[in-house]
């Protein structure tokens, strides 16, 4: 009999995972991230100052939400797409073993989820905005790094589209509830079963926009694929980000980035796992192509132009662990 899936995709290998150090000179910066985004579309940043209080601030708002009776989380949910989500993942059937809150980047769309979040709902909505403000910086400080490391002539051509005040970006707070105290009896039941250490968190997926720019409590359970097909941890860092290249971004490279794929295991620890994610996209009627002075006159686009909102819908239209750019091919 064929194991299930979570025992049968076990195989998993430790490799170095480039550490970007921000306070180091510009220019040796600059090419270490674009060397970073071309072999693991995965990296991650120390000294990056996003401040200790805002991060601590939003964990603690959202540790107090989780921390709540499920009917009491309930009233701020289903997620569609925005607000609080148990286990169901996106509109197509895709299950996780995470609860989580989903919020727009936008400051009135902040207000209206935290309304349905929380009983202090401008507390909530006023560390959500430092926290993404925060984050955004971040994201467009390394984008902006990029675009000196591809020598552009403006290299501000990817930051400037998720500064836009239109940007689509998206927060996430996902949390992996503390693994259950296992009996004598229960375990060996579950190991009949070959299920209890495996379980899949987060499904395997890229994500669909420019960056994320991602941190987590000292818990593990993030993996990324690399080349080999083979699973890598990645090693929890409260004081760090991990930041992953997404599908807008491989075609606005026209591939030279190619988005990461990672998912997360489920939690086997008995302390909650909790993960933020900025992800940085652009406005919905913003196109995703190069920028025509990263191509030479003999490149060939890969893909046709397509917007963000076309690409959007065809992310949402498909599973989690579905690829979505080939679908944007150019024949
Ligand atoms: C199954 C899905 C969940 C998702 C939308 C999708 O149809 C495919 C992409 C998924 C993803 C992955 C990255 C982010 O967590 C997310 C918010 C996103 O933009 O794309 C999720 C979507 C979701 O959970 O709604
Ligand atoms: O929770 C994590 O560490 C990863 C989650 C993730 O990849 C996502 O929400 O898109
Ligand atoms: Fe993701």
């Amino acid at each position: 009999m064929p194991f299930p899936t979570a025992t049968r995709s076990k195989k998993t290998k430790a490799v170095g995972i480039p550490t970007i150090d921000l306070s180091e000179s510009r220019a040796r910066t600059s090419k270490s991230i674009v060397e970073a985004c071309q072999h693991f579309g995965f990296f991650k940043v120390i000294n990056h100052g996003v401040s200790d209080h805002a991060i601590a601030n939003l964990e603690r708002q959202a540790f107090d939400f989780f921390g709540q009776t499920a009917p009491e989380k309930r009233r701020a949910g289903p997620a569609a797409p925005f607000g609080y989500g148990c286990k169901a993942i996106g509109p197509n059937g895709d299950i996780g073993d995470l609860e989580y809150i989903l919020l727009h980047s936008d400051p009135a769309s902040i207000a209206e989820t935290s309304a349905s979040i929380s009983n202090s709902p401008l507390a909530f909505s006023y560390v959500v905005n430092e926290y993404v403000k925060s984050v955004r910086e971040l994201a467009c400080e390394i984008l902006d790094l990029v675009g000196e490391g591809l020598w552009l002539p403006n290299k501000s051509v990817f930051s400037n589209l998720i500064r836009d005040v239109q940007s689509d970006s998206v927060l996430r707070i996902n949390y992996y509830p503390a693994a259950v105290k296992h009996t004598e009896k229960s375990r060996e039941l579950s190991s009949k079963s070959h299920l209890s250490t495996n379980n899949i968190g987060f499904g395997e997926h890229s994500d669909p926009q420019i960056l994320t720019i991602l941190r987590s409590n000292d818990v593990d359970g993030l993996q990324i694929s690399l080349h080999d097909g083979l699973w890598t941890p990645v090693c929890p860092d409260p004081s760090a980000f991990y930041i992953l290249i997404g599908d807008a971004f491989q075609a606005m490279t026209n591939d030279r980035f190619v988005s990461v794929r990672h998912r997360a295991m489920a939690n086997n620890s008995k302390k909650a796992r909790m993960s933020i994610m900025y992800f940085g996209a652009p406005p919905l009627n913003a196109w995703i192509a190069p920028p025509s002075d990263m191509m030479l006159p003999k490149d060939q686009s890969l893909y046709k132009p397509f917007t963000w909102a076309q690409y959007k819908k065809a992310a949402y239209s498909l599973r989690l662990a579905d690829s979505r750019l080939h679908l944007f091919k150019a024949s």
